[in-house]
């Protein structure tokens, strides 16, 4: 049997946007597709460029996700941050997936173009830092390569006040345990401690009793899992492709990386399973 070709307008579908909203319109497909701009020939530039165009999007929204549920656990009903938390570790697994792709290009493709990046380095990524201090994990030293943008520095220093993702959830801990929560620095990564171990000790004692904070922990531990992947998977994916060359930001690149895989966000959390 033979079909006629499929008509659209026949079957209703909406052709003239002459006067109406698009789909180009609504998602701003224009600045977006045009925003690429390979500074070599190199063929894979254009990989790499969308590569991180699109980890930038991820990272967009994992950031007003957090910043949803960071004001949620501080409201009576912690469970409506549970959510966001969780889509938070899937915008991290996306991230993951997506190194499969970058994986595809080989030392040979990749010196191609990095003399084109000069000095610039995912070092420098504003959103990449944002998250970080958002969860907790805080260095003001980090804010040092956006002096040259005291829009977003300001942003940066501004989080370095607020309390973290972390902190919030250890003031709902004490409000449910009576254990005080130590003085600390906000301006400093989340140090481990013996008392704040103890609280969540009780929690995964009792995990009916203080059922919320058993859920929150164990999303805020799965946020963490798939965070150290996507640590783990870039320094993979950079000594596959630079071996030990320093980086174009600077640092010592893979041993770089490396230290910062030992980071523990949430330490506590990691801790106190030692003593169950
Ligand atoms: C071939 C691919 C890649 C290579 C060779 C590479 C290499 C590096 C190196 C060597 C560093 C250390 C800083 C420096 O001195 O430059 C770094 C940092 C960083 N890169 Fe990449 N990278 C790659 C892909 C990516 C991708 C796809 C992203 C996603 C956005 C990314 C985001 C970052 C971030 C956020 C940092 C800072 C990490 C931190 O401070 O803990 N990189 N990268
Ligand atoms: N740091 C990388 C360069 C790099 O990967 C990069 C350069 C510009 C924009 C984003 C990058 N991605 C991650 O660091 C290198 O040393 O080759």
């Amino acid at each position: 049997m033979t079909h006629k070709p499929y008509n659209p307008e026949t079957e209703g579908a909406q052709m003239s946007f002459a006067q109406d909203m698009s789909y180009t319109d609504y998602l701003h497909l224009d600045p977006i597709l045009s925003a690429q701009h390979p500074l070599s020939a190199a063929e894979d530039e254009l990989l790499f460029i969308i590569q991180h165009q699109t980890s930038e999007l991820w990272m967009k929204l994992a950031l007003h996700e957090l910043g949803k549920a960071r004001t949620l656990l501080q409201s009576p009903d912690a469970r409506q941050a549970f959510k966001g938390l969780s889509r938070v570790a899937r915008i991290f697994e996306q991230l993951n997936g997506a190194w499969d792709v970058l994986r595809t290009m080989t030392p040979s493709d990749y010196t191609a173009f990095r003399d084109a990046l000069g000095q610039s380095s995912g070092f420098q990524s504003f959103q990449y830092r944002m998250i970080e201090f958002t969860l907790g994990n805080r260095n003001a030293a980090m804010i040092r390569p956006h002096a040259h943008r005291p829009d977003l520095a300001q942003q940066l220093e501004h989080e370095l006040t607020q309390p973290s993702l972390y902190d919030v959830a250890c003031q709902r801990l004490s409000a449910a345990t009576g254990v005080q929560i130590p003085a600390r620095n906000r301006a400093e990564p989340h140090a481990p401690d013996q008392q704040l171990q103890d609280a969540w000790r009780k929690v995964y004692e009792d995990p009916a009793r203080y059922w919320d904070l058993y859920e929150l922990a164990e999303k805020l531990v799965d946020l963490e899992d798939y965070f150290r992947r996507w640590r783990f998977n870039h320094l993979t994916t950079v000594e596959r492709v630079i071996g030990l060359k320093r980086g174009t930001g600077g640092t010592g690149g893979a041993p770089y990386l490396k230290r910062m895989l030992e980071t523990e966000l949430f330490p506590d959390l990691w801790h106190l399973r030692t003593a169950l």
